[in-house]
């Protein structure tokens, strides 16, 4: 029976246009203006910029070398935990200077109020910190869907491709694995989550479906005639 229900951010609840054509490129415009404003006396920053010169090597004082490492990090769209969170404080201005908002699809929207209000307990799994996790769905077009979450997990915890991240996550909740059902739009990450015994859908949002193999789910009204069909409460 599922109890809980884990779901990524990025072409799962939340289109990957929005994230790749405009939280992206925010960051990327913002990136140097606000590590030189903020690396000298902000611990948050300056954590973020010793992370980033340990992994490459650079020194922590060669700004101009680690914006531009970022910057290469952005364009590649690199999961590295210190540019996710450092992203984090750059979109908090731009959403908090209504720039933009976030994108949350319809209908994931209405079926996160449905499924709180049922008794399952939601929770975020993503590369995006949990800092960026929280904006994403405090500032949504669809309103302020933080109050039916029950919590965030962001890469400190591990990366999405790696089953132990998964086992982490299960032992943080404290739950059997295959109460969680798992949402994803990376068969990787939903192969990680199963190999750590949790139940899984894959959202296809955009372009073909398989005929074979796993089956796919447009939105989330396929999710909820999975879980009524396959997984009654
Ligand atoms: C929290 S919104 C920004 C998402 C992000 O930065 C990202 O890299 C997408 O990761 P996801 O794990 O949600 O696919
Ligand atoms: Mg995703």
């Amino acid at each position: 029976m599922i109890r809980v229900i884990l779901t990524d951010i990025e072409g799962t609840t939340s289109s990957i246009d929005f994230v790749h054509d405009v939280l992206f490129p925010y960051s990327s415009e913002h990136l140097a203006d606000f590590i030189r404003e903020h690396h000298g006396d902000d611990v948050d920053v300056r954590e973020q910029l010793q992370a980033v010169a340990e992994q490459t090597g650079l020194a922590v004082d060669d700004i101009d070398g680690l914006i531009e490492e970022l910057q290469r990090w952005i364009r590649e769209d690199r999961k590295e935990t210190p540019l996710k969170a450092l992203q984090g404080m750059l979109w908090e201005q731009g959403y908090q200077h209504g720039h933009f908002k976030g994108h949350v699809y319809p209908d994931a929207a209405h079926y996160l109020k449905v499924w709180s209000e049922r008794g399952l307990r939601l929770f975020v799994y993503s590369s995006g910190s949990v800092k960026a996790q929280k904006l994403i769905y405090g500032f949504s077009e669809e309103g302020d869907l933080t109050p039916f979450f029950s919590g965030y997990f962001d890469t400190r915890i591990g990366a999405k491709r790696e089953p132990a991240s998964y086992q982490a996550i299960l032992q943080e909740l404290g739950v059997e694995p295959d109460t969680v059902l798992f949402l994803s739009d990376v068969e990787a990450e939903l192969e990680a989550a199963e190999t750590a015994g949790m139940k899984t859908a894959w959202l296809v949002r955009d372009g073909d479906v398989p005929d074979e193999g796993r089956p796919a789910m447009r939105d989330f009204d396929d999710v909820d005639k999975l879980l009524r069909e396959h997984f009654p409460l």
